[in-house]
């Protein structure tokens, strides 16, 4: 006779015996990072508790490892909470993040650091900016770009001015939804409300299915679905976050035009992060205005075979140079040719910060 249970009862009492076990592995984890946080405050009583690099590490491992049935990234999400929980025994981390309440940039930061770790939201990039410099929170959130509407250059300028670094990078799947409240007519809806830029990357559905509703832009997705609350002909487009905090329902679902609509948030923080295996650098290069300049910047990035993931020229701001660019790529700079490389950047520019290395995003 086979021993694998056949009935409801015993199939539960199997699932108590396993919850036993993931119960007494989990108390087990959680006591082997205790003794983590000490042996760092005894290497250092200054010591970093979160460690992005340590972190990638091991969510995917657990993904390598994974054989189903549940999905890999499923799977990573389950491990990031129970870190999550072991890093707030170590130590509480606080993480600022570009609010409202509700926005994507809030889940983005629960994405990263899971649900131990305390949010609090700020009005602004540079309060977000202001927060983490002025130690107020262990880290910070902020958009930096989307893949339809591209750069968010609050962001960009930010770093120009803060001597902040780059920890990590969270890559988060925006789906956009057209919210109503319970006390919406339905088919009255004549104003819109949402953020730029969200309106920018449901442009052509708007064009179809709501082609004559007025539409106006808020501060944010939230702000959008908060006011949707308290008018019966308004509907708001948001993310499911705000749609759960405005107690509001879906009229359409998935409404962006682009179904790989995303957006990249970097963590911004103190600490310079060691070499994950699989990391990124991101540099703001000033060069002097000359012709073939710009060639003079990317040659060796060509030489010394590094990928680039992205370019982006903003104005400086000083007026002293003409051309500011914010560079991201593969490779952590104590790789020995990316140490190579940034050497002779350095040569070229008349001005070069690092602003991190860190780790790839890895759910
Ligand atoms: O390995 C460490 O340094 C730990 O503190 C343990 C741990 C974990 O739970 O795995 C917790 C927090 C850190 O951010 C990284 C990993």
């Amino acid at each position: 006779m086979s021993d694998t249970p056949v009935n409801l009862d015993e199939l539960r009492q199997k699932i108590d015996r396993i919850d036993s076990d993931i119960l007494r592995l989990i108390s087990d984890r959680a006591s082997c990072a205790q003794q983590v946080a000490k042996v760092k405050q005894g290497q250092d009583p200054d010591a970093v508790f979160y460690r992005p690099e340590r972190e990638a590490q091991v969510l995917r491992r657990i993904m390598s490892l994974n054989n189903g049935p549940l999905d890999s990234e499923e799977m990573a999400r389950l491990f990031r909470e129970i870190m999550s929980a072991c890093l707030a025994l170590e130590q509480p981390v606080k993480v600022a993040y570009l609010g409202p309440e509700g926005t994507f940039t809030q889940q983005a930061a629960l994405k990263h650091f899971g649900e131990s770790a305390v949010s609090l939201p700020m009005a602004a990039i540079d309060e977000v900016f202001r927060e983490v410099e002025a130690g107020a929170v262990n880290y910070g959130v902020v958009p930096v770009e989307n893949s339809t509407e591209g750069v968010i250059n609050h962001t960009l300028d930010s770093f120009m001015d803060s001597s902040m670094r780059i920890c990590g990078e969270v890559v988060l799947r925006i789906h956009h939804h057209l919210l109503v409240a319970d006390t919406t007519l339905r088919d009255k809806v004549s104003r819109i409300y949402s953020h730029p830029q969200s309106f920018a990357q449901c442009r052509k559905w708007l064009d179809a299915h709501y082609p004559r509703a007025e539409r106006i832009p808020v501060s944010s997705n939230a702000e959008a679905a908060r006011l949707v609350k308290s008018e019966w002909h308004s509907a708001a487009i948001a993310g499911d976050m705000a749609a759960k905090l405005y107690g509001l329902t879906p009229l359409a679902e998935k409404i962006e035009d682009r179904p790989d609509n995303s957006t990249r948030f970097l963590i911004i923080g103190n600490q310079d992060v060691p070499m994950a295996g699989d990391d990124k650098t991101s540099l703001v290069v000033a060069m002097r205005n000359q012709p073939g300049a710009l060639h003079a910047l990317l040659e060796p990035f060509h030489r010394h075979n590094i990928d680039l993931t992205r370019l982006e020229t903003r104005p400086s701001r000083s007026g002293v140079w003409n051309y500011v660019f914010f560079i991201d790529f593969k490779g952590h700079r104590e790789e020995p040719q990316v140490e190579a490389l940034l050497e002779e950047v350095r040569l070229r520019a008349a001005e070069l910060k690092v602003l991190g290395s860190y780790p790839q995003g890895v759910l």
